[in-house]
């Protein structure tokens, strides 16, 4: 569950007393998330989220991420818009932590992926792509390529513990990333621009397989915009058992061309980005995984589902292995 820090009524009154939404009418902690405290907000105007932002967080870079969302919902994407109070302010402190107070979503994320899914993420990973061409603030992917090797560092220890030889493979497979990965000059054949970069099924809300809305915006940055499909085709096209299914990745890939086309140099980059996203979300995992005491409050996510991925993905060669 993800309440970290707790509200007290008076807290909170004081708070809201800053604010122009309405009287209370009720306040509850949401167990889901695992990096920020989140609550639902019902006033006599209706629903918000209330967060809390947490250690994980940078607190110099919260302006960027709200501002990033009143961007995109300006520019018509469906994500949460920060509210401001009386002052203007959309970003303050409530019982001593960073908060902000944003317009609630309606929809329900899938616990299940289905074939239906992937076409409407696809064009919906598009649409926040256009989007954002024009908000020219820069956020630098503090969990690019240049912080893996680092963060593999940071486990070296406990790698192996978690599988025998992990340590080595994941060494090996670097060779066949970090060579290869597009330069970060700007190339026009591979665009950067504002990429949500954790768009996984609980960040996507559906209502009759129509997207109702994207959430969590705390990884966005600036980065190569097909490098958020490779972390999609990571997040939503691979089963349960580690299977890749071809049907859902040509879904997504068809939906994002429904609005955006993709270069040539794009599909051809695909297969070095997925392995990337992989080993992205491998080690996150894998950190989290030795770093997590056994009586947190999250249950910390299992990095060899990623290691699966990774080996697909080092085994594909072109955008065919991908449906296209
Ligand atoms: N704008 C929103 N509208 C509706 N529900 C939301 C919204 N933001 C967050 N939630 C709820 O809170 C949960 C956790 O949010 P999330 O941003 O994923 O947290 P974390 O960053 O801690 O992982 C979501 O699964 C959803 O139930
Ligand atoms: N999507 C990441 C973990 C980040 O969790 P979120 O609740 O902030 O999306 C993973 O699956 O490793």
């Amino acid at each position: 569950m993800a309440v970290y820090t707790d509200v007290s009524d008076e807290a909170l009154a004081a708070f809201l007393a800053d604010y122009a939404i309405g009287e209370l009418v009720s306040f509850r902690g949401i167990a889901e998330g695992v990096e920020n405290s989140n609550f639902q907000l019902r006033t006599t105007q209706g629903d918000f989220i209330l967060t809390l932002y947490e250690k994980r967080v940078n607190v110099q870079e919260l302006p960027w991420f709200l501002g990033l969302m009143q961007h995109l919902a300006t520019e018509g994407v469906t994500c949460p818009q920060p509210v401001a109070d009386k002052t203007g302010e959309t970003l303050k402190i409530l019982a001593g932590r960073p908060a902000a107070i944003t317009t609630f979503l309606p929809g329900v994320w899938p616990r299940k992926v289905r074939g239906s899914h992937c076409r409407p993420l696809g064009q919906a990973l598009a649409q926040l792509h256009l989007a954002g061409r024009s908000y020219a603030p820069v956020r630098h992917n503090s969990l690019g390529p240049a912080a893996w090797v680092p963060l593999l560092n940071s486990c070296r220890s406990g790698a192996n513990t978690v599988l025998a030889g992990l340590e080595a493979e994941l060494d090996a497979a670097f060779a066949h990333i970090l060579p290869h990965w597009p330069g970060r000059e700007q190339n026009p054949e591979l665009p950067r621009g504002q990429i949500h970069a954790d768009l996984f099924p609980d960040n996507v809300f559906f209502l009759h397989d129509t997207v109702s809305g994207l959430i969590d915006f705390y990884f966005a940055c600036t980065d190569f915009l097909a490098y958020d499909i490779a972390i999609c085709l990571n997040a939503w096209c691979f089963e349960e058992d580690g299977a890749f299914n071809v049907t859902f990745a040509r879904q997504l890939l068809l939906g994002y061309q429904d609005v955006r086309a993709l270069t040539d140099a794009e599909l051809a980059a695909l297969p070095v980005l997925a392995r990337g996203a992989a080993m992205r979300f491998l080690l996150t995992r894998l950190y989290d995984w030795i770093n997590t005491p056994a009586d947190a409050l999250v249950t910390p996510k299992n990095p060899l589902d990623y290691l699966k991925r990774l080996r697909f993905h080092l085994a594909t060669e072109s955008v065919d292995g991908y449906g296209l």
